[in-house]
């Protein structure tokens, strides 16, 4: 391997990530070229991800690689390095508006058929729904996940604590969930003795028999799990949860991830907006069912769809739905101003960033008025809820966390190889008929069965073998590494749980464990456990499943350090590369709402530096090549220092954003590389531009910060003009002069 050119792989991806890789990403390439590393980029946004998906309805030149999968299979390398950006995990209202400006921009894409008739529809749906909700993280975790605060971020927040919304015993928030019916209850799980293949199979109660899969092929070893969530239940929940929300003068909320639980969760997200406008539903049913509405993707498609109506009937159904509003609880806003609830998109209200958002501001959310109050957090499935309850327990009964003087939870998950709920789309199914639901093996014989009623629905899981020995190892080595005690977030009465227990049994003693504090707890005694122990200061690594990696990347980052955008988040992939994710957050759309409207973008670039310094690290291990280990030890110590120095971007328009923020890692980064004695051609090369940089630093502060206060063009969202983007990323002449002196 040593003889290849190192490379890294950059990602393009979306909204302010995006954004800010226009700035950022000419300063790394002039950096690493001039150390001999080669950075490349590959499109993986939406919008990248639809034009590839569909060349034979393009134009030759119109026409581009499918990075996605060229990546994917890069993942399974030992070569791979790749610098992966969060991206849009696009909603059905998001994958229209998308196809709709790419459109608009002369890309002759075809509409996405909501209802596909024709065989050529129903090919174009298939193609459309591969791009829908999470459909790039999934593809390239060919790994387990290891996410961490770094030491310097810590002091950072413990230095500057964010502000932090204070607690009261006396607050009504809490988490509502199913007490029966839902997918915790139901869960039923086993390990596979032999590999087989199996099918999944409706049986009828009639005896009518559909097979709703057939050849999934199953590893020895393999954890197999199957859930069911009755709809009646779900009904009567929600129905009882919105009572109760009214009676307790609370907000009224849904906490789904219908992003990455792209078959389950939009359902269960359009029960609650049917359960939550139900006189409307029942007295139009007709009407909305005739022009097409789907609220599986949100109330907001109701409303769009009302424009088809006769303008009478369009107010006769508004007047209604005023009415429902009226003798309803009142419902949390995404944006009051306009008028946008939770209930809107289910895209714009996740739970893993939303749980925490809500937590930090002492468990309010946004009403009507714009202000914040007590909030109902519904969160229908019990499997996960009861972490935050915990949470939300835990803060009414000590006041809010001080991030000046909290530890940290670190979190090391299971994730390769689609583990768990997140790889279970293609499994999951909204059950055309009462009947049964069984797994059948190759022999014939019933491995898992369930009793299912119409429109209930059922999902397998899968969790493969190497990925959970993979897991406990890297649980023990960061529990060595950090000297910090590990927990493993595991319930001991659920079926899959049950399972991975036998396993973490089996596997921990391959590993010397001698001297480390190793517990096994269920998440709600975990929870309280790692909350005790950050309160005094202490730090806990919470091993999980996929699910908690990813709610509690979230959840304790926010809380400790503000955002997740300074997580460094290592994805070790299982073949011997590296998958380098740029904090644990996503793509930040209020950003780029701020950014056009203003000029300022207040995203925080730390993530993708603290990626790309372990990238380089890697890379120079990797290939045995000196310089990218210096550029990733130089690298670090910018980013300290970038850190100390307080350059982080701030949150209103006029004051340092986040472009200025990358100039300053640029004069720090050269310093440190003109500074070092290990390369003095390195050094000689980076120390007149160190010093054209310092002596220009007013100026330079002053082009980006004079920038600000307009509306900015970029001449698109989901597809922005890089001609137009680039200028407004890129607005000091003085800077990109000094940087050009590179090339
Ligand atoms: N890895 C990935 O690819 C991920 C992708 N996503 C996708 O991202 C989109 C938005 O998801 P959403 O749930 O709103 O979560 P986000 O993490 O994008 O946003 C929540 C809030 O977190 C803060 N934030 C996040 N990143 C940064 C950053 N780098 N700098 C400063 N603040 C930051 C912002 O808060 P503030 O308002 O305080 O500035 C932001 O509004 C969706 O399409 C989702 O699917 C989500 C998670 C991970
Ligand atoms: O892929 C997605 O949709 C979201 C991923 C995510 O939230 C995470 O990994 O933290
Ligand atoms: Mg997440």
């Amino acid at each position: 391997m040593s003889n290849q050119t190192p490379k890294i792989l950059y990602t393009l991806t979306d909204e302010a990530p995006a954004l800010a890789t226009y700035s950022l990403l000419p300063i790394v390439q002039a950096f690493t070229k001039s150390a001999g590393v080669q950075v490349e980029t590959r499109d993986i946004s939406l919008s990248g991800r639809i034009i590839s998906s569909f060349p034979e309805y393009l134009k030759p030149e119109q026409r581009i690689n499918d990075d996605l999968a060229e990546l994917g299979q890069i993942a399974t390398t030992p070569e791979a390095n790749i610098v992966k950006l969060p991206n849009i995990s696009a909603s059905v209202p998001q994958l229209k508006a998308a196809i709709k400006e790419l459109q608009a921009q002369g890309y002759a894409l075809p509409d996405y058929p909501e209802e596909p008739k024709t065989e050529e529809e129903k090919s174009i749906k298939a193609k459309y729904d591969k791009i829908k909700g999470s459909a790039v993280n999934p593809v390239l975790r060919e790994g387990n996940s290891d996410r961490r605060a770094p030491l310097a971020v810590k002091n950072y927040a413990k230095k500057h604590p964010h502000s932090m919304g204070k607690w009261s015993s006396e607050s009504k928030s809490h988490v509502d969930s199913m007490s029966e019916g839902d997918f915790y209850g139901s869960e039923k799980s086993l390990t596979i003795s032999a590999a087989t293949s199996v099918s999944i199979e409706l049986v009828g109660n009639d005896g009518k028999k559909e097979v709703l899969k057939s050849g999934l092929k199953l590893q020895e070893g393999e954890v197999i799990d199957a859930s069911t969530l009755s709809i009646s239940a779900l009904k009567a929940f929600l129905k009882k949860a919105k009572a109760d929300a009214k009676a307790k003068g609370v907000l009224f909320s849904l906490h789904m991830k219908a992003t990455m639980m792209k078959v389950s969760d939009p359902i269960i997200f359009g029960h609650a907006v049917k359960v939550f406008f139900e006189p409307v539903f029942t007295k139009h049913a007709a009407t909305l069912d005739s022009i097409g509405v789907d609220v599986n993707n949100g109330f907001g498609d109701l409303l769009a769809n009302l424009e088809k109506l006769p303008a009478d009937k369009k107010a006769e159904i508004l007047a209604d739905i005023d009415a429902c509003y009226a003798d309803s609880p009142d419902v949390a806003m995404v944006n009051s101003e306009k008028g946008i609830t939770n209930l809107h998109v289910p895209s714009d209200v996740i739970i893993d960033a939303s749980m925490p958002a809500m937590i930090r501001s002492s468990g309010q959310m946004w009403n009507k008025a714009g202000k914040l109050q007590d909030t109902k957090a519904v969160i229908p499935d019990r499997s996960y809820a009861g972490v935050y309850q915990a949470t939300i327990d835990f803060c009414k009964k000590n006041g809010a966390f001080n991030p000046a003087t909290m530890g940290s939870v670190p979190n090391v998950g299971l994730m390769a190889q689609k583990a768990e709920e997140y790889g279970s789309h293609d499994k999951t199914f909204e059950i055309p008929f009462a009947g049964t639901v069984n797994v059948v093996d190759a022999d014939g014989k019933v491995l898992l069965s369930h009793q299912v009623e119409a429109g209930d629905i059922w999902r397998m899981c899968q969790t493969k073998d190497a990925p959970i020995q993979d897991w406990v190892k890297l649980a023990v080595t960061r529990a060595r590494l950090s000297n910090t005690p590990a927990v493993f977030w595991l319930d001991p009465q659920r079926g899959h749980d049950a399972e991975l227990i036998k396993k973490v049994n089996k596997y921990l003693p391959n590993h010397d464990t001698s001297g480390l504090e190793i517990h096994i707890m269920s998440p709600v005694d975990a929870t309280i456990f790692s909350c005790e122990r950050i309160k005094e200061g202490k730090d806990t690594i919470s091993v999980t499943g996929n699910v908690l990696r990813d709610y509690l990347t979230d959840l304790f980052p926010i809380l400790e350090v503000g955002t997740s955008a300074k997580m460094l988040s290592i994805v070790p992939l299982m073949n011997g590369g590296g998958l380098f994710e740029t904090g644990a957050g996503g793509s930040a759309p209020k950003h780029v709402e701020q950014f056009t409207e203003e000029g300022h973008l207040r995203w925080d670039s730390l993530g993708e530096f603290l990626a790309l310094a372990v990238s380089l690290e890697h890379l120079g291990q990797t290939f045995h090549n000196p310089e990218a280990l210096l550029l990733g030890e130089t690298l670090d110590k910018a980013t300290g220092r970038w850190l100390e120095e307080d350059k982080s971007p701030a949150r209103v328009v006029g004051k340092l954003d986040n472009r200025g923020g990358h100039f300053y890692l640029a004069m720090y980064w050269a310093e440190e590389l003109a500074k070092q004695t290990k390369d003095a051609a390195l050094a000689a090369k980076f120390a007149p531009l160190a010093k054209a940089m310092e002596e220009n630093e007013a100026k330079i502060v002053e082009e980006y910060n004079s920038s600000q206060g307009k509306p900015v063009d970029i001449g698109g969202y989901y597809r922005p003009d890089t001609v137009k983007t680039s200028a407004a990323m890129r607005p000091s002449k003085t800077f990109n002069d000094i940087l050009a002196q590179l090339a």
